[in-house]
């Protein structure tokens, strides 16, 4: 179970800038939950995920992933249980090195030091394993360098990475936002596979409301760093778009041309 507890994130606090990018945060998500994140630009949907990282602490308020509370741990400590896709295919892995040394650099960071040996064969054959289920053929490509990888297979890559060190929860942010249609697909669907797979808790950003509704079992609406509206489950499963525009309109106040205006970039 991960809860986040009244968290608070202001930017620039006290400041002509000020900015404050999550207000008064409670949620609870239970093992398995799979929740669609959307709302408006500076909405507070990618501060959340980085709070939940790690990579910027909040003001105020906790974050436990069962009995280990998260709050203050670094994004370091944090990396075995929480792993990570971005919207731009060229973070989240190193372009010079190979795809099976990135790999190692992933059972390193969630691995104990200890514990952790280097390259063997068995290991080989376990990342060749893993890279075969994508079935874009990077399980013959050990040795290439991740910079020649194409952006789907790249982002492809990332989501393997991000997953078979068997973290419990997983942070998508936007991560098929930068890929052409077809490659959306493929990720796309990787992602529902990789999550039954592993029975991983989700997060998922998106600026494409069809997808919110297709993918999880929750969705959350984001504007002015609050949830201001969220359904689940069989409400979730009956939304459509004109619903959720509507229940922005109705508590935003503010009539709305159309949904890109609203919820896509
Ligand atoms: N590191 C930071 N330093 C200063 N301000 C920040 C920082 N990160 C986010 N903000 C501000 O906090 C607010 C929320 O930003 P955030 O990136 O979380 O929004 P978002 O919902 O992800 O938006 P978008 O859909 O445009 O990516 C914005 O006003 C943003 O400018």
């Amino acid at each position: 179970m991960l809860t986040l507890n009244q968290i608070h994130k202001t930017f620039y606090a006290n400041t002509p800038d000020e900015k404050r990018a999550i207000s008064d945060l409670t949620q609870t998500l239970n093992e398995g939950d799979f929740v669609t994140v959307i709302g408006s630009n500076g909405a507070g949907k990618s501060t959340l995920l980085n709070l939940l990282a790690g990579t910027i602490l909040p003001d105020a308020g906790n974050i436990h992933l069962n009995d280990q509370n998260l709050t203050l741990l670094s994004e370091e400590k944090r990396a075995k249980w929480i792993g990570r896709v971005f919207q731009n295919p060229m973070a989240g892995t190193a372009p010079n090195m190979t795809i099976e040394e990135n790999m190692m650099i992933s059972l390193g960071r969630t691995q104990k030091r200890s514990l952790f040996r280097g390259m063997t064969k068995k290991k080989r054959e376990e990342f060749k394993e893993h890279l075969a289920t994508l079935e874009i053929g990077l399980e013959n490509r050990l040795n290439t360098k991740v910079g020649l990888l194409s952006g789907g297979e790249r982002q492809a890559l990332s989501l393997l990475m991000a997953t078979f060190t068997e973290p419990q929860i997983l942070l998508l942010d936007e991560h098929t936002a930068a890929l052409d249609p077809s490659k959306q697909e493929l990720i796309l669907s990787l992602t529902r596979e990789l999550v039954e797979k592993h029975s991983l808790t989700t997060i998922m950003v998106t600026h494409q409301m069809e997808q919110a509704i297709d993918f999880g079992n929750r969705l959350w609406m984001m504007d002015e760093g609050k949830i201001i509206f969220e359904a689940e489950d069989e409400e979730k499963d009956k939304l459509t778009v004109p619903d959720l525009l509507e229940a922005f309109q109705e508590i935003r106040g503010t009539k709305l041309a159309n949904d890109r205006a609203l919820l896509a970039k």
